[in-house]
């Protein structure tokens, strides 16, 4: 292994139809995210993503109904965030506890034929949204939320959290994230996904697996801390200051530098977009100025470009959610291509088992314990 390739820099690790980011330009299914971004209900991209085509209106409408009717939870996952002390478990922890959870409650979890997958696919689908929005509100001390079945995606995953219809605004803003964060190629999560279902095991354990995967801060986590950063910057005037002070002592900035972008994220745009638009709607321009002074900072000092993360930050924040909540709703929209790989994993699956070029000790002889130092 060489320099270059830690982290598997580079190396192609599978072949995939699902998404692809040639120079810089990302597309599901050979749709370009430009198009879909400005045109597209999530509905529509889980269709397109599990099915590798546009959907009619009528296969748009079945899923839509079928979503959801599926989105309320069992009583025992309602339970079971009532039974621990929310206030010290993030809530992406909770989520990757209560996705495995809900798999015992799943009376297919096991079964592996490709009828009995889709139907999983689209009750996990269904119910991470109502898994995040309920402990949402459970650790307020608000009861939970029964989805409705005249409200799409978007929509259900506002009301149950607020428990109110959500405004045009907030339903289009939450509709975008979900389709700009819906699939991205091999990521670490989506890796993560394939590795564990290639082993033959269930569904709920890929994405399982890809929720704790995405959780951490150099992937889906970074939204949350963009917003922290920004919190602890206060001030556009101490923007540039608090960055500098940062790459000093060589920390990195969240939401900036991507693994596989160089000129930029396709998505950046719309979400910076969005926060532009949003801020200034709810009086809170300064989290949007503070934000570009530092993309650009970084961009002519670094060389680096905003991801995903570091617009969604403040577009969220708008919108009122609680800053830990931000990763879920990632999650919540990642499921769709995570549950697409997986499906494409089972289609045409191998064991993913690569190799480890070993650094320790020569071969030694074995030291009785009466004999070691
Ligand atoms: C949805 C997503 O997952 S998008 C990514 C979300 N993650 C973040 O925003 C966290 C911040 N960004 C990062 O940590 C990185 O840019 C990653 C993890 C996204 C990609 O990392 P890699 O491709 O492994 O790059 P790596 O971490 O090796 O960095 C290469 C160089 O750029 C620097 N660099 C990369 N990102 C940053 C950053 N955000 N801030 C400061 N410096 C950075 C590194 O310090 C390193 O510099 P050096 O060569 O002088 O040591
Ligand atoms: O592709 C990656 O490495 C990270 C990313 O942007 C995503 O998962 O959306």
């Amino acid at each position: 292994m060489t320099a270059s390739t830690k982290g598997l820099e580079g190396i192609v690790a599978t072949q995939s139809s699902i998404s692809s980011i040639i120079d810089d330009q990302l597309s599901y299914v050979g749709y370009r995210i430009d198009d879909l971004a400005e045109n597209s209900s999530f509905e529509e991209i889980i269709f397109l993503l599990w099915n590798q085509k546009l959907p009619n209106k009528s296969e748009l409408d079945e899923l839509k109904t079928q979503l959801a009717e599926n989105m309320e939870i069992p009583d025992a996952i309602i339970d079971h965030l009532r039974s621990y002390d929310l206030s010290t478990v993030h809530p992406m922890a909770a989520l990757r506890t209560a996705v495995s959870l809900l798999g015992l409650y799943d009376n297919e979890a096991d079964v592996m034929d490709e009828t009995a997958n889709k139907r999983k696919a689209v009750r996990i689908q269904a119910q991470i949204a109502t898994i995040v929005t309920s402990f949402s509100r459970i650790r307020k001390g608000q009861e939970p939320v029964k989805p409705k079945k005249d409200l799409s995606y978007a929509e259900n995953f506002l009301y149950m959290l607020n428990g109110k219809e959500p405004e045009d605004i907030e339903i289009e803003a939450i509709n975008k994230a979900l389709v700009l964060h819906a699939d991205h190629e091999l990521n670490a999560s989506t890796f993560t996904a394939r590795v564990c279902v290639a082993t033959l095991s269930d569904i709920y354990s890929g994405i399982t697996a890809a929720i704790g995967a995405l959780k951490g801060p150099l992937h889906g986590g970074a939204n949350e801390n963009v917003m922290k950063m920004l919190t602890e910057i206060g001030d556009e005037e101490n923007a540039i200051p608090y960055i500098e002070e940062k790459l000093a002592n060589k920390e990195k900035i969240m939401g900036m530098g991507h693994r596989v972008y160089r000129t930029g994220d396709p998505r950046a745009k719309f979400l910076r977009e969005m926060s532009k638009e949003l801020t200034k709607l709810t009086g809170q321009q300064k989290w949007y100025n503070m934000s570009v002074k530092i993309e650009d900072y970084i961009k002519e000092n670094k060389g680096l470009p905003a991801n995903v993360d570091f617009y969604s930050a403040s577009v969220y924040h708008s919108l009122g959610l609680d800053h830990d909540i931000f990763t879920p709703l990632f999650a919540v929209s990642r499921t769709s291509g995570w549950i697409a790989h997986i499906l494409e994993q089972y289609d045409n699956n191998r064991l993913i088992r690569p190799r480890a070029e070993y650094t320790g000790p020569e071969l030694r002889d074995y030291v009785s314990i009466e004999q070691r130092g």
